[in-house]
């Protein structure tokens, strides 16, 4: 049987994922591995571990799909992270991650030399979001001089599989775009931009469309990762980006969600419209001539894991599932008793690009219990989900239907918030929980002709389920959430005081 091979180097691990040229789902795998936090607010992984998932996902998924020829495989990856080489390609330090918050200083200092947001975003349409690439680059030069001497050459999680996978260095347009550095209206790096921050543009690797074979798995990758040599690999997509079309959305008038380690509101644009102060982030989509808007909270997937390891541990230590604390969380009835969750708990991106945001629960009562709190916690997420949306709203991005993905959408409770939330039909797609991998999949599908264009791949996700707003919940909701928004601004200043080192050592 011939298969269309999906990557995705996630935040919280691997997945692999072939599809049929049907577009239905043949195999999946996915292997875990964790994030170290060697300071607060640090965020790190060793790329090695990106590797060893990858080996392990794509042997899981294999077995399970004895025979089949894989056509062409597509990566996708969490985005951002910082993953600097030596000329001779060997790993100079830990991937510094899309969550890691040390580098406001950089972000501030880069952005003022540019004469204010405005002058970022007449450059590239975003503004420097501690997130992203270029303030990394920017905190190796000032935090660690030796080893940013001898970086020649920052790859971003997937480009770094990709150069095991094939040798070959590369990147594409929705990755490129969440540097910082690129020109996402001219889907080529900002050589301007590039120049004034004094980043030798040589340690940048060439940009690709998405659907572009960039290379074939080499002979030490096959070796390594138990593929066939000679198979192309497609230049596939940053994960929050490559998702949206996993799930099937590729035109205005859809919105998609996905509840992974981070929470992504996203929608794709006919055009590179204007992203009005840079709290959104209006990338490159990887279908080419279409583009992408989305809104990034930092804690949403990593929220409900972070609960889990703290407060849900049965009796012989182990965690509970997840199926087991939604059940708890299920329990407690929309609204949590009046209790809200604020899920800042690393800083926060969108709304509020603030690294000294932090997590707070509004309206703790003795009567509350761990079912309420984790109901809470869920609709938190949510909470944040049209918190975005209320930025997007005005520049006319908006959706009839909303189409979640990432491993928090497997819940039926967490989908059922979202159509209450935002009063609308909840639709997952074949695939969803593994949205990036089955866009990764889809995508290189395009490259080599399975599917004439993005339209056509997109058809390819079929609806599985299907959650629809609830009157009561949906009421209770629109009187929630004004309180939900109006408590990041009375407790900002709170947040930024309670970080003082006395405090908190
Ligand atoms: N059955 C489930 N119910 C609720 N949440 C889940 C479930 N399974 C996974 N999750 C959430 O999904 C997250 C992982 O999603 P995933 O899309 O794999 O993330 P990433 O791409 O960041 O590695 C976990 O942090 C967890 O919170
Ligand atoms: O920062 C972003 C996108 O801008 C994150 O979405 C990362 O790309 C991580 O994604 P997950 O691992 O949570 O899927």
């Amino acid at each position: 049987m011939q298969a269309l091979l999906g990557i995705d180097i996630g935040t919280s691990g691997c997945k692999a994922l072939l599809i049929g040229t049907d577009g239905a789902v043949i195999a999946a795998d996915t292997a875990t591995y964790p994030l170290s936090q060697p300071h607060p607010g640090w965020t790190e992984q060793d790329p090695e571990l990106w590797v060893t998932g990858a080996r392990k996902a794509v042997a899981g998924a294999l077995a399970r799909a004895p025979g089949v020829e894989i056509l062409c495989i597509g990566l996708s990856g969490q985005m951002h992270g910082l993953t600097p080489l030596d000329a001779g390609h060997r790993v100079l330090r830990p991937a510094i991650l899309w969550n890691d918050q040390r580098n406001g200083p950089e972000c501030a200092a880069l952005t003022e030399a540019m004469g204010g947001v405005e002058g970022l975003l007449s450059l590239t349409n975003n503004r420097m979001l501690v997130g992203y690439t270029g303030g990394k680059i920017l905190w190796m030069r000032n935090h660690e001089p030796d080893l940013f001497a001898r970086m020649a050459l920052m790859l971003n999680p997937k480009d770094y599989l990709r150069l095991r996978l094939t040798g070959e260095v590369a990147s594409e347009v929705s990755d490129a775009s969440g540097t910082g550095l690129f020109d996402v209206r001219a889907r080529r790096w900002a050589t301007g931009l590039i120049e004034l921050a004094g980043i030798d543009p040589d340690i940048l690797p060439p940009v690709f469309e998405s659907q572009v074979v960039t290379g074939r798995v080499s002979a030490r990758g096959a070796a390594l990762f138990g593929l066939p040599e000679g198979v192309p690999v497609a230049g596939g997509g940053g994960d929050s980006v490559i998702q949206t079309i996993g799930s099937g959305v590729i035109a205005p008038g859809e919105l998609q969600t996905t509840i992974g380690t981070a929470g992504i509101l996203a929608a794709a644009l006919d055009a590179p419209q204007e992203n009005p102060d840079g709290r959104l982030q209006v990338f490159c989509n990887v279908a080419p001539n279409k583009w992408h808007c989305m809104g990034v909270s930092l804690n949403a997937g990593g929220a409900m894991s972070w609960f889990r390891e703290t407060f849900c541990r049965g009796a012989d230590g182990a965690a509970l599932s997840f199926e087991a604390i939604v059940a708890e969380a299920a329990a407690s009835p929309p609204g949590a008793r009046g209790l809200l969750f604020l899920p800042y708990l690393n800083g926060e991106r969108c709304p509020h690009p603030d690294t000294e945001a932090r997590g707070a629960f509004v309206g703790l009562t003795a009567r509350h219990g761990r079912g309420d709190v984790a109901r809470a916690l869920m609709e938190g997420v949510v909470h944040a989900f049209a918190d975005m949306h209320a930025l997007m709203r005005p520049m006319g991005i908006d959706g009839h239907i909303v189409k979640a993905s990432g491993g928090g959408a497997r819940a039926p409770l967490w989908r059922q918030m979202q159509a209450d939330l935002f009063d609308c039909d909840v639709v997952t797609t074949e695939g969803a929980a593994e949205g990036a991998a089955f866009g990764a999949a889809l995508v290189a599908g395009m490259a080599v002709g399975v599917w004439p264009d993005a339209g056509a791949a997109a058809a390819r996700c079929r609806a599985l389920t299907r959650e629809s707003p609830e009157p009561g919940a949906v009421r209770l909701y629109a009187r929630a959430h004004p309180i939900y928004r109006s408590l990041y601004p009375l407790l900002r200043d709170s947040f930024a005081a309670l970080g003082d080192p006395v405090l908190d050592h």
